[in-house]
């Protein structure tokens, strides 16, 4: 048999692992590990039914794709609540207070039936767009979060500063079993976070009328939700006689009374005022003069469409609505459930009233189903090292882009880690642009493939920016 030295051994393994590293890189493309992660339908279709399937493959595709996070001594890698993820990643200098950073696996159902341009778990190329369920919601964020350590784990990188990493399973159904565990296990730890950053407002382009170029909306907060069930019971009976109203009519007024009489326009009366306070200077003639009354600006401008009317109040959305059993038989039920997502300056239980008194009719039973009140307001002065930090390396990959504290208008993970930070941000540097409010749980969501490597460089900056210590002092 043949004998080799020992040290040439060593040379051969040393130069297989480099051409591997090597390929590894220039070959398998981190758009083309996104795609893959989306072709896994990570689907929570209700409170009670999940694709435990595909959230094992995901598992599966995380180890095998970021193979230096995984075999990694410096990383620590823990399963939550079966499928969610825990990564900490120590940092050399333990004084210094960690942050994390969050992001969510499961996705919610899709039919190419409703009118994809491309199958919605296909992750199929079109005109330099990624198309997909998961895209931007928010499989970009896992997979540019882990591809950015992968390679600054390469590049034998070491923090300064800890962080974590949590990936949640059940986002979409409120994460009862993902954020939720990954917050009391990090509590019993006794884990305190300098700030958090999870999903949420993007890059938006376009979508507000007069404002000129490209502004980074960073959630500083959430709105809360309220969901009702609005239920009628009349006597059933031949349709042949029907009374002057039925079950469904008398819940389809209710209904058109709540959709009739929106919530108030709350502008000013929340942290909304601030973002356009911090974009005033952006806007054109003649804007910038209505800008001056901001009250004028907000129903003028921002209440014509869904996406900018939810900046300014408590928004009503029926989202399901059933009834009737047969052509000729009257219905003896008939019921509906309503959403609210909640302005900043309002409370769950103000909403509940309004709701009540609005719909003014003994004949509909209102029952609360769940909901909580708008999430606390994170910092957003020149002192907070989380804003701060997050606004850096937002001009560092976009210099274009205006800065500016906004309020998610979606729930996300990150409602769960109020007792571990004052300082929660929601944001992912997606761009957002005319038409793509209806890409969010809707049809044809998509990435563009230059968008997502910016967001993974995004990420790949924001672990190294938070390694500074302490914020540059004040300008003078
Ligand atoms: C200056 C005006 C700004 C317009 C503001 C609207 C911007 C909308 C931008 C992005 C959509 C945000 C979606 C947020 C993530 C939602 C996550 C989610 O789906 N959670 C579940 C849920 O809320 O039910
Ligand atoms: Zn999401
Ligand atoms: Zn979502």
């Amino acid at each position: 048999m043949l004998r080799y030295p020992g040290w040439l051994l060593g040379y051969l393994w040393w130069l297989l692992k480099g051409c591997y590293a090597v390929a590894r890189v220039f070959l398998v493309d981190a758009r083309v590990l996104l795609g893959v992660a989306v072709k896994i339908p990570t689907v929570s279709f209700s409170a009670s039914e999940q694709n435990t399937t595909a959230l094992k493959e995901f598992d599966q595709l995380l180890r095998r794709v970021f193979p230096k996070i995984f075999s990694s001594s410096l990383v620590q890698h823990e399963m939550v609540g079966n499928y969610s993820h825990l990564l900490t990643v120590p940092g050399s200098e333990p004084d210094l207070e960690p942050y994390m950073l969050l992001a969510h696996i499961d996705v919610v159902p899709a039919d190419e039936a409703d009118g994809w341009d491309a199958p919605p778990f296909s992750a199929q190329e079109l005109n330099g767009f990624i198309y997909g369920r998961g895209t931007i919601d928010n499989k970009q964020s896992v997979m540019g979060i882990l591809q950015a350590l992968e390679y600054l784990l390469e590049q034998g990188y070491t923090p300064r500063r800890s962080f974590y990493i949590g990936l949640g399973h059940d986002e979409e159904i409120s994460g009862p079993q993902g954020a939720v565990n990954i917050v009391k296990l990090l509590k019993s730890r006794g884990v305190k976070l300098l700030y958090v950053l999870d999903e949420g407002l993007t890059i938006m382009d376009g979508v507000v009328d007069g404002l000129i170029g490209p502004g980074a909306l960073i959630g500083v907060s959430e709105k809360g939700q309220a969901t009702v069930k609005l239920s009628v019971s009349t006597p059933p009976g031949h349709s042949s006689m029907p009374p002057r109203e039925s079950s469904i009519g008398i819940l389809a007024s209710a209904v058109t009374r709540l959709e009739k009489n929106r919530m108030p326009n709350l502008f000013g009366h929340g942290p909304e005022r601030a973002t356009f306070e911090h974009l005033a200077h952006k806007f054109g003639w003649p804007y910038r003069m209505v800008m001056s009354n901001l009250w004028l600006f907000s129903s003028l401008v921002l209440e014509g469409q869904p996406d900018t009317n939810a900046f300014v109040r408590t928004t009503t959305a029926v989202t399901m609505f059933n009834s009737g059993v047969k052509i000729n038989v009257m219905p003896a039920y008939a019921e509906a459930f309503v959403n609210f997502r909640i302005h900043s300056s309002q409370t769950l239980q103000e909403v509940l009233k309004l709701i009540k008194s609005t719909i003014s009719d003994e004949r509909v039973k209102v029952e609360f189903v769940s909901g909580f009140d708008p999430l606390p307001i994170s910092s957003y002065d020149e002192d907070t090292f989380g804003y701060q930090i997050i606004k850096k390396t937002v001009h560092d990959i976009f210099p274009e882009v205006t800065v500016s504290p906004g309020i998610c208008v979606g729930n996300t993970d990150s409602r769960h880690y109020t007792e571990l930070s004052p300082d929660i941000y929601r944001f992912a540097p997606s761009w957002y642009k005319p038409g793509d409010s209806a890409r969010f749980h809707g049809v044809n969501e998509r990435i563009s493939i230059q968008n997502y490597e910016e967001i993974v460089l995004f990420y790949f900056q924001l672990m190294q920016n938070s390694d500074i210590r302490n914020l540059p002092g004040p300008r003078t």
